[in-house]
């Protein structure tokens, strides 16, 4: 058995383990840790972990792992990730980083992360009319609806999640509710946490694509469970580009646990 620190780090309510693993005290091929700490009831309890690693061209690598041991690309979870690198004295409020889908830019004020998202184009997005899958990082399947606030959302969600189509490789489901021209609102069920988030990045981000391409604005303000984000980006010829996340992401508390 051997003692972990670790911290744990919310965005917009996606909360997170995060771990100092430059010394690899973890072993990030071990997916087991991740469904060990991220268990709410016999773990610490969390929508995923981080590791946070040293990398010879950026400023650090982030591994992300769901609760389930899957990997994918995290929007929040990258938010949180900056703001512990800077806490850690790795950076100071600009970064390059690497995560799973590749390398990442963001910078900080205060509690606020602004993060580069990947381009989105052709090859990542499908429209069929009653709903779009869209690539952000990870995979999304985004629907327009109303009343989403009575919504079963992990009923729904997981529905969609287990159908044919998706149960092998899973899908984040997310269900849309039109503001106005530049504000949406957005719940959102999971893959590898197999259940409602308060929030998740990456979602939030293909729901706002969705939007601007079914006639809305950049940048728009996504209202979700667990706080404000606001996406801005610039769609030419179906193509969404120079994609940014916005958000606050706090530290919440330090821990150490024996594994
Ligand atoms: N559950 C997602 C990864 C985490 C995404 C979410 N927490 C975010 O902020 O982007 C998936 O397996 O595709």
């Amino acid at each position: 058995m051997k003692k972990i620190e670790f911290y744990k780090y919310q965005g917009t309510g996606n909360d997170f383990v995060v771990v100092d693993n430059r010394e690899k005290s973890l072993d990030r091929n071990d997916r087991s840790i991740a469904q060990n700490l991220c268990d709410r009831k016999f773990g610490v309890g969390s929508d995923g972990l981080i590791l946070i690693e040293n990398h010879s061209e950026y400023d650090f690598e982030m591994v992300f792992f769901n609760p389930d041991g899957s990997q994918s690309m995290c929007g929040n979870g990258s938010r949180c990730a900056v703001k512990f690198a800077q806490f850690l004295g790795i950076i100071q409020n600009e970064t390059t980083f690497l995560s799973t889908d590749g390398v990442h830019e963001a910078s900080i004020e205060g509690d606020i992360v602004r993060l580069s998202m990947h381009d989105v184009d052709q090859s990542r997005m499908q429209d069929f009319s009653d709903h779009l899958t869209i690539n952000t990082g990870s995979p999304h399947y985004v629907l327009f609806t109303s009343n989403l606030k009575d919504k079963d959302i992990k009923e729904e969600g997981s529905a969609i999640r287990y159908s044919k189509e998706f149960a092998a490789e899973g899908i984040n489901v997310n269900f849309v509710e039109k503001q106005s021209e530049s504000e949406i609102s957005v719940r959102t069920y999971e893959r590898g946490v197999e259940n409602e988030t308060l929030s998740c990045g990456t979602g939030v981000t293909a729901c706002a694509i969705a939007h601007v391409m079914h006639g809305g604005k950049s940048p728009v303000k996504i209202e979700t469970l667990g706080g404000s984000l606001s996406v801005e980006f610039k769609l030419t010829e179906g193509k969404a580009e120079n994609v940014y996340l916005t958000g606050p992401a706090k530290k919440v508390f330090k821990g150490e646990i024996e594994l």
